[in-house]
């Protein structure tokens, strides 16, 4: 089972505008609401790609009615603690003249420290050795800094596979617990070790620094750029597939969820990096962070082209 936690989900509100114009008013052409966070839209792509998933985390509010309908209706196993602030929404602006992305995220609510604690402790209990367990995404303001390192932990502990994707002090203390698999995007490595990045093989040799900590697999996206995927034995560059963007939301979560189905799976190296391209440039063709096809992926898969240095 793929189990993907989100403790800071959000209804996101796409809104596409023809030439965004600061200072000014916008008149919205499309508008669409679709249930995120990152784990939750991990879960959604797992779905598509034929894997079983089960979505945990923390849910309040009529929004987050939305989002838990929206997981029922698709069939996605989910067990979400109920908290009393409102399930954040944020704000998605896709600017079609400029082919810009630009993500504005609310905070979301604070929780008790009790009720994270027995999240935790009810997911641990629930995870086994067969299981793959997705941390990612922000958590509520109040929490400690060091939740996902502590369930890495425990989750190892338990013989599970972890999967880290977080941004700041969450990568940087989950990263300490050795999770299995990280997957920065340049940004975040950048933030990371407090540094800019030049070029590929300076990301690749600050990333290897992970390595001291435990982490077997580090995958680097790079965005329309590509991805680079590095594991103690090998280094792979692959290059971002042309594909028409709709809109970027979610490209990273398509990628983690790949990556999460293809360890599920057994899949080869080669396997491995072109479903993890394939299914993020899929995801990059539809609107909001709809998942992309699953037709439209094994096609994908063809194009994928990579080098190992
Ligand atoms: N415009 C694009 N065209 C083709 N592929 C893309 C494009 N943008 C992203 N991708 C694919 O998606 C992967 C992940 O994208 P990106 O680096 O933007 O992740 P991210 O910043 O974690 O995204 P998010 O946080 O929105 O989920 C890239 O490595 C690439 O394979
Ligand atoms: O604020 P966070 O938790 O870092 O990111 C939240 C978020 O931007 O991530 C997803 C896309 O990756 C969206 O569904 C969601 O709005």
């Amino acid at each position: 089972m793929i189990i993907t936690i989100t403790l800071n989900p959000a209804v996101d509100k796409t809104i596409e505008v023809d030439d965004f114009m600061e200072n000014g008013v916008n008149r919205v052409s499309t508008s669409r609401l679709d249930a995120g966070g990152k784990g939750i839209n991990v879960s959604k792509v797992v779905q598509v790609l034929g894997e079983k998933t089960v979505a945990v985390g923390l849910l309040g509010g009529s929004t987050g009615d939305y989002i838990k309908n929206a997981l029922d209706q698709w069939g996605i196993e989910n067990s979400f603690t109920r908290i009393c602030g409102d399930t954040r929404t944020n704000i998605k602006v896709v600017d079609k003249a400029k082919g810009f992305n630009t993500d504005i995220n609310e905070k979301g609510p604070e929780v008790s420290e009790n009720l994270i604690n027995t999240l935790v402790n009810e997911t641990i209990a629930a995870v086994n050795d067969k299981d793959i367990l997705v941390l990612s995404g922000s958590v509520p303001g109040n929490i400690d800094k060091n939740i996902y390192g502590k369930m890495v932990s425990l989750a190892k502990e338990k013989g599970a596979i972890t999967i880290l994707d977080a941004d700041g002090e969450l990568l940087k203390e989950g990263i300490k617990a050795g999770p299995y698999m990280v997957k920065p995007n340049i940004h975040e490595l950048e933030r990371l070790y407090g540094t800019k990045i030049n070029n590929e093989q300076e990301a690749i040799e600050l990333a290897k620094d992970m390595f001291n900590y435990g982490v077997q697999y580090i995958v680097i996206s790079l965005g329309e750029k590509g991805s680079i995927f590095i594991s103690k034995e090998s280094t792979v560059v692959a290059a971002g597939l042309k594909v028409d963007a709709i809109s970027t939301v979610g490209a990273g979560d398509s990628m983690v969820a790949a990556l999460a189905v293809s360890l599920k799976r057994g899949y080869t190296l080669d396997k491995r990096v072109r479903l993890a391209v394939a299914t993020s440039a899929a995801s990059v063709m539809t609107p909001g962070t709809q998942p992309g096809e699953l037709e439209i992926i094994e096609e994908l898969e063809k194009q994928v082209t990579y080098k190992k240095i």
